[in-house]
């Protein structure tokens, strides 16, 4: 059986970095609707500062307000990783600070996504290195454990799994499975290259064409007086 609640998995397979990097620099709202408009996690977990996301998930569980196995974490994670909290979305104690996330930034890790809250906020907000968290507290965590590495976890109420595909902009954060990333890449750049030609005839002739608008009216038998 094991020790339930204290378990720490070393290794697990992560996607090919040419695969992840497919949705470097892609909106994550085109993405999102590539994935009918349901791959976010919760919008209380926002960007601290402006650095975008995207690597693959490396997941921690920790009881709420203890960051014993993000310490761990941190020496075990590998460059391109982004370590993801689950915190059981606390927000009376923070899980890091400064000196934490400057570690994870030197390691060569892709970022830190928290379901809770951090402190030494204004730090954390003028690095070039994302972390996303629900927002900052000054009380510090306490470590005595115990909680996971690279389990299965609930995060911002999606399931990620370790080596799940996470990406992030100002909007905020989506998963994805490794297995549906090339097909999906493959669409966005058609959202993104079909949304770049109705932006260029709203910039540069104010016209915007959407006769789905009237069809949908006429649908729901709406009274035009
Ligand atoms: O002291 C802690 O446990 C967390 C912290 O503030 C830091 O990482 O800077
Ligand atoms: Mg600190």
């Amino acid at each position: 059986m094991g020790n339930v609640g204290c378990k720490i998995i070393k290794d697990f397979k992560r996607p090919d970095r040419k695969v992840v990097e497919l949705f470097k620099g892609m909106p994550v709202a085109n993405i999102d609707d590539c994935m009918n408009r349901t791959a976010a996690v919760r919008s209380d977990i926002v960007p601290m500062n402006k650095t975008p996301l995207l690597g693959t998930a490396f997941t921690v569980k920790v009881p709420e307000g203890d960051n014993l196995m993000f310490h761990k974490a941190m020496d075990m994670a590998q460059p391109g990783d982004v370590i993801v909290i689950d915190a059981g979305g606390d927000v009376t104690r923070a899980i890091f600070g400064e000196l934490m996330i400057t570690y994870c930034h030197k390691r060569g890790l892709a970022g830190v996504i928290l379901d809770g809250v951090i402190r030494d906020y204004d730090e954390i907000a003028a690095m070039d290195f994302p972390v996303y968290a629900k927002g900052a507290i000054p009380n510090g965590p306490y470590k005595n454990g115990p909680g996971e590495i690279n389990t299965v976890i609930s995060f911002g109420g999606k399931v990620i799994c370790p080596g799940d595909i996470i990406v992030g902009d100002g909007d905020g954060i989506i998963v994805i499975k490794p297995e549906e990333a090339e097909e999906l890449a493959a669409k966005t750049k058609q959202v993104m290259e079909k949304e770049a030609g109705i932006m260029d005839k709203i910039v540069n002739e104010c016209s915007y064409v959407r006769p789905w608008v009237d069809e949908k009216l006429e649908e729901i038998g709406c009274e035009i007086i």
